[in-house]
Protein backbone atom coordinates (compact mmCIF):
# COMPACT_ATOMS: atom_id res chain seq x y z
CA UNK A 1 0.00 0.00 0.00
CA UNK A 2 1.31 3.68 -0.83
CA UNK A 3 0.73 7.27 -0.12
CA UNK A 4 -1.29 9.73 -2.72
CA UNK A 5 1.57 10.21 -4.04
CA UNK A 6 4.17 7.18 -3.57
CA UNK A 7 3.44 3.85 -5.04
CA UNK A 8 6.19 2.38 -3.07
CA UNK A 9 4.99 -0.59 -0.42
CA UNK A 10 6.53 -0.55 2.95
CA UNK A 11 10.07 -1.67 2.63
CA UNK A 12 10.83 -0.90 -0.47
CA UNK A 13 12.63 2.46 0.30
CA UNK A 14 15.88 2.56 2.13
CA UNK A 15 16.41 3.97 5.60
CA UNK A 16 18.42 6.50 4.02
CA UNK A 17 17.64 8.76 0.93
CA UNK A 18 18.93 11.86 -0.88
CA UNK A 19 16.81 14.68 -2.04
CA UNK A 20 16.54 16.02 -5.08
CA UNK A 21 14.07 18.55 -5.90
CA UNK A 22 14.18 17.59 -9.90
CA UNK A 23 12.83 14.31 -10.57
CA UNK A 24 15.33 13.74 -13.32
CA UNK A 25 17.93 14.30 -10.94
CA UNK A 26 17.22 10.97 -9.21
CA UNK A 27 17.03 9.30 -12.53
CA UNK A 28 20.27 10.74 -13.16
CA UNK A 29 21.84 9.63 -9.47
CA UNK A 30 20.25 6.12 -9.93
CA UNK A 31 21.54 5.43 -13.21
CA UNK A 32 24.83 6.95 -12.64
CA UNK A 33 25.97 6.47 -9.07
CA UNK A 34 24.21 3.31 -7.58
CA UNK A 35 23.65 -0.51 -8.47
CA UNK A 36 21.16 -2.54 -9.15
CA UNK A 37 18.68 0.53 -9.28
CA UNK A 38 14.84 -0.30 -9.16
CA UNK A 39 12.47 2.72 -10.16
CA UNK A 40 9.92 2.28 -6.86
CA UNK A 41 7.41 5.73 -7.68
CA UNK A 42 6.40 7.22 -10.85
CA UNK A 43 3.69 8.98 -9.65
CA UNK A 44 3.42 12.87 -10.88
CA UNK A 45 6.54 11.73 -12.27
CA UNK A 46 8.35 12.31 -9.24
CA UNK A 47 10.89 9.38 -9.71
CA UNK A 48 12.31 6.87 -6.73
CA UNK A 49 14.73 4.83 -6.66
CA UNK A 50 16.52 2.38 -4.35
CA UNK A 51 19.84 0.80 -5.34
CA UNK A 52 23.28 0.40 -3.45
CA UNK A 53 26.36 2.35 -3.08
CA UNK A 54 29.23 0.67 -2.28
CA UNK A 55 27.04 -2.21 -0.73
CA UNK A 56 24.86 0.41 1.32
CA UNK A 57 21.07 0.42 0.36
CA UNK A 58 20.37 3.88 -0.37
CA UNK A 59 17.28 5.48 -2.05
CA UNK A 60 16.95 8.83 -4.13
CA UNK A 61 13.64 11.17 -4.35
CA UNK A 62 12.83 13.71 -5.88
CA UNK A 63 10.93 15.75 -3.87
CA UNK A 64 9.79 19.08 -6.22
CA UNK A 65 9.82 22.56 -6.22
CA UNK A 66 9.09 24.52 -2.74
CA UNK A 67 8.27 23.78 1.02
CA UNK A 68 4.71 22.67 0.32
CA UNK A 69 6.18 19.82 -1.76
CA UNK A 70 9.06 19.09 0.07
CA UNK A 71 6.21 18.76 3.13
CA UNK A 72 4.27 16.19 1.25
CA UNK A 73 7.54 14.00 0.18
CA UNK A 74 9.49 14.46 3.68
CA UNK A 75 6.21 13.37 5.46
CA UNK A 76 5.26 10.31 3.79
CA UNK A 77 9.33 9.37 4.12
CA UNK A 78 9.83 9.59 7.18
CA UNK A 79 6.20 8.81 8.90
CA UNK A 80 4.64 5.89 6.39
CA UNK A 81 8.06 4.37 5.05
CA UNK A 82 10.41 5.30 8.37
CA UNK A 83 13.45 6.96 6.27
CA UNK A 84 15.54 8.21 9.63
CA UNK A 85 18.28 10.01 7.52
CA UNK A 86 17.83 12.54 4.46
CA UNK A 87 20.38 14.33 2.26
CA UNK A 88 18.40 16.89 0.22
CA UNK A 89 21.16 17.51 -2.56
CA UNK A 90 19.98 20.87 -4.74
CA UNK A 91 21.19 23.96 -6.49
CA UNK A 92 21.21 27.66 -4.92
CA UNK A 93 21.72 30.93 -5.84
CA UNK A 94 24.75 32.64 -3.89
CA UNK A 95 23.97 35.90 -2.29
CA UNK A 96 27.22 36.52 -1.14
CA UNK A 97 30.99 37.82 -3.47
CA UNK A 98 33.22 35.05 -1.47
CA UNK A 99 30.68 32.14 -2.21
CA UNK A 100 31.37 31.64 -5.72
CA UNK A 101 29.57 29.24 -8.60
CA UNK A 102 29.83 25.95 -8.53
CA UNK A 103 30.88 25.82 -4.36
CA UNK A 104 29.04 23.56 -2.38
CA UNK A 105 27.14 25.59 0.64
CA UNK A 106 26.50 22.67 3.52
CA UNK A 107 23.13 24.25 5.43
CA UNK A 108 23.30 24.25 9.17
CA UNK A 109 20.45 26.49 9.37
CA UNK A 110 17.19 27.56 7.39
CA UNK A 111 15.77 31.30 7.56
CA UNK A 112 12.30 31.59 5.78
CA UNK A 113 10.15 34.57 4.42
CA UNK A 114 7.69 30.91 4.40
CA UNK A 115 4.82 31.04 6.77
CA UNK A 116 4.64 27.34 7.16
CA UNK A 117 6.56 27.55 10.59
CA UNK A 118 4.31 30.54 11.88
CA UNK A 119 1.08 28.37 11.17
CA UNK A 120 2.72 25.50 13.13
CA UNK A 121 4.22 27.26 15.96
CA UNK A 122 2.45 30.39 16.29
CA UNK A 123 4.06 33.30 18.51
CA UNK A 124 7.38 30.85 19.01
CA UNK A 125 10.22 31.21 16.10
CA UNK A 126 11.32 28.00 15.77
CA UNK A 127 15.06 27.45 14.22
CA UNK A 128 15.03 24.78 11.94
CA UNK A 129 19.04 23.28 11.90
CA UNK A 130 20.72 20.19 10.39
CA UNK A 131 21.75 17.23 12.07
CA UNK A 132 25.41 17.63 13.45
CA UNK A 133 26.86 14.25 12.77
CA UNK A 134 25.99 14.78 8.49
CA UNK A 135 27.18 17.95 8.54
CA UNK A 136 30.22 17.13 10.16
CA UNK A 137 30.82 13.95 8.05
CA UNK A 138 29.62 16.55 4.82
CA UNK A 139 32.13 18.99 6.21
CA UNK A 140 35.08 16.24 6.55
CA UNK A 141 34.43 14.51 3.41
CA UNK A 142 34.68 17.87 1.09
CA UNK A 143 37.82 18.63 2.66
CA UNK A 144 39.24 15.45 2.33
CA UNK A 145 37.90 15.09 -1.40
CA UNK A 146 38.89 18.83 -1.68
CA UNK A 147 35.47 19.97 -2.64
CA UNK A 148 35.22 23.48 -2.70
CA UNK A 149 32.64 23.81 0.69
CA UNK A 150 31.05 26.28 2.63
CA UNK A 151 29.27 25.75 6.06
CA UNK A 152 26.03 28.17 6.77
CA UNK A 153 22.47 29.31 7.23
CA UNK A 154 20.76 29.86 4.05
CA UNK A 155 17.44 31.59 2.57
CA UNK A 156 14.58 29.31 2.44
CA UNK A 157 12.21 31.32 -0.03
CA UNK A 158 8.97 30.69 -0.74
CA UNK A 159 9.22 33.02 -4.59
CA UNK A 160 11.64 32.36 -7.21
CA UNK A 161 10.73 35.59 -8.57
CA UNK A 162 9.78 37.59 -6.01
CA UNK A 163 9.08 41.11 -6.44
CA UNK A 164 11.43 42.36 -3.19
CA UNK A 165 14.18 39.55 -3.93
CA UNK A 166 16.62 42.77 -3.97
CA UNK A 167 15.69 44.07 -0.51
CA UNK A 168 15.19 40.52 0.74
CA UNK A 169 18.62 39.39 -0.14
CA UNK A 170 20.77 41.95 0.58
CA UNK A 171 18.83 42.02 4.44
CA UNK A 172 19.39 38.22 4.97
CA UNK A 173 23.38 38.58 3.33
CA UNK A 174 23.85 41.07 5.87
CA UNK A 175 23.23 38.87 8.36
CA UNK A 176 25.76 35.99 6.78
CA UNK A 177 23.33 33.99 4.51
CA UNK A 178 24.93 32.32 1.81
CA UNK A 179 22.35 31.50 -0.19
CA UNK A 180 19.15 31.06 -1.36
CA UNK A 181 17.13 27.70 -1.87
CA UNK A 182 13.38 26.77 -2.00
CA UNK A 183 13.06 24.01 0.81
CA UNK A 184 15.23 23.25 3.62
CA UNK A 185 13.18 24.91 6.30
CA UNK A 186 10.73 22.45 5.85
CA UNK A 187 12.74 19.13 5.89
CA UNK A 188 14.39 20.20 8.84
CA UNK A 189 11.43 21.10 10.85
CA UNK A 190 10.01 17.78 9.67
CA UNK A 191 13.16 16.05 10.74
CA UNK A 192 12.68 17.29 13.92
CA UNK A 193 9.73 16.70 14.21
CA UNK A 194 10.16 12.79 13.16
CA UNK A 195 13.50 12.48 15.47
CA UNK A 196 15.43 11.82 12.13
CA UNK A 197 18.19 13.09 10.82
CA UNK A 198 18.64 15.60 7.49
CA UNK A 199 21.25 17.72 5.78
CA UNK A 200 21.00 19.87 2.74
CA UNK A 201 23.91 20.28 0.34
CA UNK A 202 23.34 22.73 -2.74
CA UNK A 203 25.56 23.58 -5.46
CA UNK A 204 25.96 27.51 -6.30
CA UNK A 205 24.30 26.69 -9.69
CA UNK A 206 23.36 31.03 -10.06
CA UNK A 207 25.27 33.87 -8.42
CA UNK A 208 22.27 36.45 -7.42
CA UNK A 209 25.17 39.01 -6.99
CA UNK A 210 26.73 39.43 -10.00
CA UNK A 211 23.98 37.33 -12.50
CA UNK A 212 26.31 34.69 -13.57
CA UNK A 213 24.70 31.54 -14.16
CA UNK A 214 26.50 27.90 -14.62
CA UNK A 215 26.49 26.47 -18.23
CA UNK A 216 24.62 23.04 -18.14
CA UNK A 217 27.97 21.27 -18.24
CA UNK A 218 29.01 22.90 -15.56
CA UNK A 219 26.18 22.27 -13.29
CA UNK A 220 27.02 18.55 -14.17
CA UNK A 221 30.24 18.07 -13.21
CA UNK A 222 29.92 20.10 -10.04
CA UNK A 223 26.99 18.31 -9.00
CA UNK A 224 28.83 15.41 -9.20
CA UNK A 225 31.08 16.78 -6.58
CA UNK A 226 27.72 17.20 -4.21
CA UNK A 227 26.56 13.88 -5.11
CA UNK A 228 29.72 11.69 -4.05
CA UNK A 229 30.00 13.64 -0.72
CA UNK A 230 26.37 12.85 0.07
CA UNK A 231 26.67 9.11 -1.20
CA UNK A 232 29.57 8.58 0.86
CA UNK A 233 27.98 10.30 4.52
CA UNK A 234 24.24 9.17 3.97
O1 LIG B 1 17.57 22.15 -7.73
P1 LIG B 1 16.51 21.99 -6.68
O2 LIG B 1 16.82 20.87 -5.74
O3 LIG B 1 15.12 21.86 -7.24
O4 LIG B 1 16.55 23.33 -5.79
C1 LIG B 1 16.37 24.67 -6.23
O5 LIG B 1 15.92 24.78 -7.58
C2 LIG B 1 14.51 25.08 -7.62
C3 LIG B 1 14.31 26.43 -8.27
O6 LIG B 1 14.84 26.45 -9.55
C4 LIG B 1 14.03 25.08 -6.18
O7 LIG B 1 13.51 23.80 -5.89
C5 LIG B 1 15.30 25.38 -5.43
O8 LIG B 1 15.31 25.00 -4.08
O1 LIG C 1 16.14 28.67 -5.16
C1 LIG C 1 16.98 28.91 -6.03
C2 LIG C 1 17.75 27.90 -6.65
C3 LIG C 1 18.68 28.23 -7.61
N1 LIG C 1 18.81 29.53 -7.95
C4 LIG C 1 18.09 30.51 -7.35
O2 LIG C 1 18.24 31.69 -7.69
N2 LIG C 1 17.18 30.17 -6.42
Amino acid sequence: MGTPHNNANPGDIADRILLPGDPMRAKFIAENFLEDAVCYNEVRGMYGFTGYYRGKRVSVQGTGMGMPSMHIYANELMDVYGVKRLIRVGTCGSLRKDVNLKDVVIAIGSTTDSNMNRDRFGSISFAPTASFSLLKSAWDEAQKEGVHAVVSNIFTSDKFYDDNAEEKNSLVASYGIAAVDMETCELYTLAAKYGAEALTMLTVSDHLVTGERCTAEERQTSFKDMIQVALEIV
